[in-house]
């Protein structure tokens, strides 16, 4: 999932859900007087990272937008890396630097935490990334149909050593009947105060199959060589048809059919409260 050019081009449901989140919980972020500090975890090619923008105070200090791929990093700072907003590689699994220590006063992420096996982790760099009084906003996928057509194809002949790693790109909430008692027992964990956490059921159209082909594989993690993507596109949409997801009225066959699937997103607002005035 490097590719931030069919990133840009494919990330319609990713774009859609921000927005809704943004209209939804905007409005509890607790914006200083003068000059937020603002970070955006999992920036890809900035386009997100640009939309916060309008929600933002005009009077903010400075806009950050990471990631772990270089080169999103790269087509972000050409692309949106303009005046008080910039993009830098960042491994939120990993470990921070002193620079980024308590070094924002708000944390967003979009489509992001998914990716990450060690959560706890994640939330605590989140929480160190913030100063006291500090907040933020986080949207993350939990069960959805693209991680079970992946175990499927990794259980196949074909493609299994392929998608040897599967478990390593399946959301940590796939599977897990209670994703909002698990996310709220990580953070509370961490020291984050004012948690609200909430899954909903959102569903998706895609108007045809190449625009799903096109968004699956913009996110793809495996390693699938360019001359044999088509067929394990194709493929991903033969597990598509048989787990029902296309359009009833066209038979479920031929080209021109919608494709509709629910899905989970968790949204998350929280606090980090300075321990004296709790
Ligand atoms: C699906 S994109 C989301 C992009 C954008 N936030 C949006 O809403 O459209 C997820 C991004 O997370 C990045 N990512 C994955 N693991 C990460 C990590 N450990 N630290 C930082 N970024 C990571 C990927 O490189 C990718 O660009
Ligand atoms: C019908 C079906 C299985 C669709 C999958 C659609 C899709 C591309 C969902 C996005 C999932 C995802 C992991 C997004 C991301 O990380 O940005």
């Amino acid at each position: 999932m490097n590719n931030a050019d069919l990133y840009r081009k494919s990330n319609s449901l990713q774009k859609r859900d921000a927005l809704r989140c943004l209209e939804e919980h905007a409005n509890k972020i607790k914006w200083k007087k003068i000059g937020d500090r603002v970070i955006d975890l999992g920036c890809a090619d900035g386009s997100v990272t640009d939309i916060l923008k309008v929600y933002m105070p005009k009077n903010y200090g400075r806009l950050v937008g990471c990631d772990i791929s270089e080169e999103m990093v790269k087509y972000a700072n050409k692309h949106h890396g303009f005046g008080r907003t910039s993009f830098r590689v960042l491994d939120i699994e990993g470990d921070l630097t002193a620079d980024l220590k308590q070094g924002f006063d708000h944390v967003f992420s979009f489509y992001t935490l998914h990716w990450i096996r060690d959560q706890e982790r994640a939330f605590r760099n989140i929480f160190n990334l913030l100063g006291d009084e500090g907040d933020c906003l986080l949207l993350f996928l939990g069960h959805t149909p693209i991680f079970d057509v992946y175990r499927t194809l990794s259980h196949t002949e074909k493609w299994h050593s392929w998608l040897e790693h599967v478990d390593r790109f399946i959301s940590p909430y796939h599977d897990n009947e209670d994703p909002e008692k698990e996310v709220k027992k990580i953070m509370e964990r961490v020291g984050f105060s004012n948690i609200e956490v909430q899954c909903k059921t959102l569903f998706y159209v895609y108007d045809d199959l190449d625009v799903l082909k096109k968004s699956v594989a913009a996110i793809n993690p495996f390693n699938i060589p360019k001359d044999i993507l088509e067929d394990f596109l194709e493929d991903y949409i033969d597990v598509v048809r048989e787990m029902r997801l296309l359009d009833r009225c066209n038979n479920n066959v031929g080209e021109s059919v919608s494709i509709k699937f629910n899905y989970k997103v968790i949204s998350v607002y929280a606090r980090k409260l300075c321990l004296s005035l709790m």
